[in-house]
């Protein structure tokens, strides 16, 4: 007879333990060798005890969950033992245990309020998941995001759904620096001086349409219009961005997004929102296809855009500064690559703008005294704009607004449109990365909540969670600003990485607020819950909103 049945039971426990070691130490990327361990390892003590079971079932149904109780056994006290990498730093011991757990805490979309409320109980540095901790020190920042930072995390492999072609990276999914580097100089031509000017004819265009679709709705309801503001902006920033990246004609204004453009975009990003959150379940949500199938319409539709774009004569949108700027990219990876990164700039570009744009109109109608000074602002700069249709406004004015880029400046505090998912991790194969003090190992990753910083009121005081756009103004003593570190101020990320749109993104912010506040009287819709909005905001890789209803009337001036 082989052994006795302790033996299986300790050599059940000696694979599982081996299996953990190998696991962690390989971390295989591919599935066969996964199943090779989980199917193969447990097959000895299987049959060992077979011989003391009353049949080689029994020993099948003892053996194999007795061994994937005892990886996942090992596993757990491993990540809750003082070996762990991160075992010195606080955090609830589920979260040590498994990133299943953030997966849990994102479905309702609430990460941010999440974090910050760990943040409050556990300090400045939270271990948010079993390799991970999130930091809300503004002088670890330049050690993670800034110019000696780390490259761009994990998430970024479990944010990537269809299966990836040799073209389908972008800029913002490079995780590789000196690719990345390679990459961005690319996207820096094509957000230079001279671009940005040239975009300005698709914006106007785009903006006119905008206006328009407004004063159609505000004509069909004898001069007032009650509208879902947030979803007129959604709509219009994307008919914007697909103009300005291929020349596309999205339409999704004037067809209220008949074809559900936009809204798979929202649809597609749900499920990569929390796979980003455990990379490893990516290629499993890959092996079902239907769960992809909006992303994958939505890129099939703009691989044609493209391809149009590319056979029509050139026009200096975002397609040709990209495609001019190709050198350093294999030519059979070009088009796949300007495809990839064109969609990529809808998906950054539309969305994040339309948020801010949404939550400033919010807490501005929220608050009236600060509306009333945005609306004398705007008189005093624009007087030109009374009673007009202009939509061409001069905009070397804006950056002299104070109380509107207060206002810009407070809203992107407030509600940063990418809250929660600024994540980055030492290179592969460098051991791991001093930030300040504190040794990150390889293999650990580090996230930056916006959400969190901004609210931090070491940082922004007094009141860090209230709308309150006095606090950028100059005379701090005058106005009672305890705290105003501009160094925590970070919505556009820092460093090698940060936002390249960010130019373009405050003109767009700037440029939608005078001219709704100039041309409109605008209030909450008298029958809408206002407490609706913020419950309402998701964090889902783009910020998914609900309805912002708004009463909408042209504004008369006197005289
Ligand atoms: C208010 C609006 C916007 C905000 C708050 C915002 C915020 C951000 C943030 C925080 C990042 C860095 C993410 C990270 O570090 O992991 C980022 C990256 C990026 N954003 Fe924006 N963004 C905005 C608008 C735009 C616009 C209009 C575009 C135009 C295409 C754009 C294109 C990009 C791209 C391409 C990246 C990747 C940069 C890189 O990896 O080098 N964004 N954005």
């Amino acid at each position: 007879m082989l052994g006795a049945p302790a033996d299986s039971f300790l050599l059940l426990a000696t694979a599982a333990i081996a299996t953990h070691l190998w696991f962690k130490t390989h971390e295989p990327a591919s599935f066969a060798p996964i199943y090779l361990a989980v199917l193969g390892i447990p097959a000895l003590p299987t049959f060992i005890l077979s011989h003391h079971v009353a049949s080689p079932v029994y020993a099948v149904l003892i053996a194999y969950p007795s061994f994937y109780a005892l990886v996942l056994l090992s596993i757990t006290l491993y990540r809750l033992s003082p070996f762990h990498p991160l075992a010195r730093y606080p955090g609830p011991t589920i979260a040590k245990v498994s990133k299943l757990w953030t997966v849990w805490m994102s479905l309702d979309g609430k990460l941010p309020q999440y974090y910050k409320k760990l943040h409050e109980q556990y300090g400045s540095i939270v271990r948010v998941g079993p390799n991970e901790i999130s930091v809300g020190d503004k002088d670890l920042l330049p050690f993670i995001i800034g110019a000696q930072g780390m490259p761009k995390g994990p998430l970024w492999e479990g944010r990537i759904t269809p299966k990836k072609n040799p073209g389908s990276f972008n800029l913002i999914n490079t995780r590789d620096l000196s690719h990345h580097a390679q990459l961005r100089k690319t996207w820096n031509r094509a957000f230079a001086d001279e671009p940005l000017s040239d975009y300005r004819e698709i914006w106007i265009r785009n903006v006119e349409v905008f206006m328009g679709e407004l004063e159609k709705q505000c004509a069909a309801g004898g001069g007032y219009g009650v509208l879902d503001v947030a979803r007129s902006i959604n709509l219009f920033l994307f008919d914007f961005m697909g103009d300005l990246a291929f020349g596309a004609d999205f339409d999704v204004q004037h067809s209220n997004d008949k074809l559900g453009l936009q809204a798979n975009m929202e649809k597609a990003l749900f499920v990569p929102a929390l796979t980003m959150q455990v990379p490893w379940s990516a290629p499993i949500f890959r092996a079902f296809p239907s769960l992809s199938e909006a992303m994958r319409d939505f890129v099939a539709f703009a691989a044609e855009c493209a391809k149009s774009r590319a056979s029509s004569e050139s026009r200096k949108d975002l397609f040709y500064y990209l495609m001019s700027n190709t050198e350093q990219i294999p030519p059979d990876a070009v088009f796949p690559f300007l495809v990839s990164n064109s969609v990529m700039a809808i998906v950054a570009g539309s969305d994040t703008t339309a948020s801010v744009l949404c939550n400033a109109i919010y807490y501005l109608l929220s608050n009236s005294n600060d509306l009333r000074r945005l609306i004398a602002e705007i008189e005093e700069f624009f007087p030109g704009t009374r009673n007009s249709t202009v939509t061409n406004i001069d905009t070397a004015k804006l950056a002299d607004m104070t109380w509107l880029n207060a206002v810009i400046n407070e809203t992107l505090r407030l509600q940063p449109p990418v809250p929660s998912s600024i994540q980055r991790a030492p290179a592969s194969g460098s051991g791991g990365k001093m930030m300040g003090p504190h040794f990150i190992k390889e293999g650990t990753s580090v996230v930056v909540s916006t959400y969190v910083i901004h609210r931090d009121p070491r940082y922004f005081s007094p009141n860090p969670d209230k709308f309150w756009p006095t606090r950028w103004l100059n005379d701090k003593r005058a106005n009672n600003v305890t705290a105003l570190e501009t160094t925590a101020f970070i919505p556009f990320s820092l460093g090698q990485a940060n936002c390249v749109g960010k130019r373009l993104a405050i003109f767009e912010l700037q440029y939608v607020l005078v001219l709704l506040f100039s041309r409109y009287e605008i209030s909450f819709a008298p029958e809408w819950d206002q407490g609706e909005w913020e419950m309402g905001l998701k964090d889902r890789l783009v910020l998914v909103k609900d309805r912002l209803m708004v009463e909408m009337k042209v504004r008369s001036y006197p005289g």
